[in-house]
């Protein structure tokens, strides 16, 4: 049986002070509110708040860290970069990589991405890799080719034991952080398409065990319909994971 996950991605947001308050606020909200349910909660804050989150959310139990990127290599003179050691040696589990922030601001590639996902595998983590579609990419039709060739090019080199650590997380780029959310029918099309894409890669059994995020929009009043579909196996959380209310209810949306 495949997990159900629910990851919040802080992105460059928040002070300090503020993160440590709103995990916080979840943690408590979890606690009380959230005990039977079958669903994994994951929380990506910015770098210099991974430490003092992982400490809060280890006394209060049951959510996990995650970073949002990390430096292909172990160390070295890689001035301002964070390795994946590193991230492990502060508690750090999971880490998102090929978030489309990443590929269209700081320009990585499936060549990179690929240095990145085995940096991370390396270092005992637990990647949540990234795909999705701009709107031309959509209107011209060209949806699945794009996202075909983004899972075979940055992920699927992969042996069959490094891919059963993956999560992956479906983001269409038009979605994100636009309030347009993707409706439940698109969002189960895309991820049946890369379960699909699983069982040929590897095979039916890694499909059905690999848990597949939808990101874009994702919020309370929309969660329970989009994790409803067959395929859709949580969210990776940009602007609701800010709010401690929504994301609880998010989390309670299973
Ligand atoms: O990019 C996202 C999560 O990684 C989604 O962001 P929003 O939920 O703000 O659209």
């Amino acid at each position: 049986m495949r997990k159900n996950l629910v990851a919040g991605n802080w992105k460059m947001n928040l002070t300090y002070q503020d993160g440590l308050a709103l995990v916080s606020e979840i943690t408590h909200m979890v606690a009380d509110e959230v005990s039977g349910a079958n669903v994994e909660v994951v929380i990506c804050p910015p770098f210099p708040l991974l430490h003092s989150v992982g400490r809060l959310l280890t006394e209060g139990g049951r959510i996990h860290l995650g970073a949002q990127n990390c430096h292909q290599q172990d160390s070295g003179a890689f001035t301002g970069e964070v390795s994946a050691r590193l991230l492990q040696s502060v508690g750090v589990e999971y880490v998102i990589l090929g978030h489309s922030e990443r590929r269209q601001y700081f320009h990585e590639d499936d060549a990179l991405l690929s240095q990145k996902l085995k940096a991370v595998l390396a270092a005992g983590l637990k990647p949540i890799f990234c795909v999705g579609e701009t709107l031309e990419t959509r209107e011209a039709g060209e949806t699945f080719s794009h996202l075909g060739k983004q899972l075979k090019d940055g992920l699927f080199h992969l042996s069959n034991e490094e891919f059963d650590q993956v999560t992956i997380a479906y983001e269409p780029i038009w979605a994100i952080g636009t309030g347009k959310t993707a409706t439940s029918a698109q969002a189960q099309e895309v991820h049946a398409f890369i379960r699909e894409q699983i069982a040929r890669a590897y095979d039916a059994e890694a499909a059905q065990n690999t848990t597949i995020l939808y990101g874009g929009s994702a919020n309370a009043q929309n969660a329970r319909e989009l994790f409803s579909q067959p395929d859709v196996d949580g969210g990776l959380i940009g602007g609701a994971a800010l709010k401690s209310r929504d994301f609880t209810e998010i989390i309670k949306s299973f």
